[in-house]
């Protein structure tokens, strides 16, 4: 039986909406995570036997893929690139919302293709398949950030980043012309471990589950109302 809970949770933009998340389904982090001039990684927390670790988004998945951590907390563009048979993602947080698209350069929307694109991303995976299920072969480049200078200086014709309020294609003078999905903070488990913890992971994924179904619900009747 594993007997301390390893959670992964992500550095970038989910963490602070995944933090108070996290605090309501009772998984206090030790006051060193909050202190920026720390260099730790792992982090007690309010529960003996839980310990959280902070990593790059790409990482969550990759650390609970593998079992190193149990449970964490990822976006679900990153769960769709890498494709891991040994994660469960059983609850949709309904945190760090936005969506994956293709954009070109401005006025180059309606040029046609020869069957052959250049693609600037950091989802080469999901690319792939996308332009694959529409008989395109897309040769993709992989970077890290910043995708939107990719056509600007040439590198590529088209990108396929997130996108959210869409001002930063804007401001690159790019225009999104499809849709790969949206996108939506999850929860995974590694699918061994939730066997493994007697019974610990999957009342914590309980716990999360009631939170998005009571903030999925606050949601819908802000909108009726
Ligand atoms: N503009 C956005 N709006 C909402 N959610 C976003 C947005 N951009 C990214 N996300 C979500 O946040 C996750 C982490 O993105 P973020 O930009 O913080 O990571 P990053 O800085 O690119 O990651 P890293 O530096 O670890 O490579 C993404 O995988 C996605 O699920
Ligand atoms: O539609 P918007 O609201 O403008 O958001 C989209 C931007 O957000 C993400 O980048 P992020 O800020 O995380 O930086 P990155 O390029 O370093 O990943 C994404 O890669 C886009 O560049």
């Amino acid at each position: 039986m594993t007997d301390t809970i390893i959670f992964a949770i992500p550095k970038g933009r989910i963490l602070d909406e995944a933090l108070p998340l996290m605090q309501a389904a009772g998984i206090e982090p030790a006051a060193d995570f909050f202190n920026d001039d720390s260099r730790a990684l792992m982090f007690a927390t309010n529960d003996p036997l839980v310990s959280i670790i902070r990593v790059r988004a790409f990482d969550v998945a990759t650390f609970v893929a593998h079992g190193a951590a149990h449970i964490g907390i990822v976006g679900s563009d990153v769960i769709d690139e890498f494709d891991y048979s040994e994660l469960y993602a059983p609850v949709d947080l309904g945190i760090g919302k936005c969506r994956i698209s293709v954009a070109v350069p401005e006025g180059t929307q309606d040029r046609k293709s020869d069957g052959h694109l250049r693609v600037a991303t950091k989802y080469p995976a999901l690319t792939r398949r996308h332009f694959e299920s529409k008989g395109v072969q897309a040769e993709c480049i992989k970077l890290n950030g910043a995708m939107e200078l990719a056509p600007l200086l040439g590198l590529s014709g088209r990108i396929v980043d997130l996108v959210s309020t869409g001002r930063t294609l804007k401001e690159n003078g790019l225009v999104e012309t499809d849709i790969l999905a949206q996108v939506s903070a999850r929860l995974i488990v590694n699918r061994a471990a939730y066997k493994m913890t007697d019974g610990r992971i999957a009342e914590m994924v309980e716990r999360f589950r009631q939170l998005a179904m009571k903030s999925s619900k606050g949601a819908a009747s802000h909108v009726a109302a």
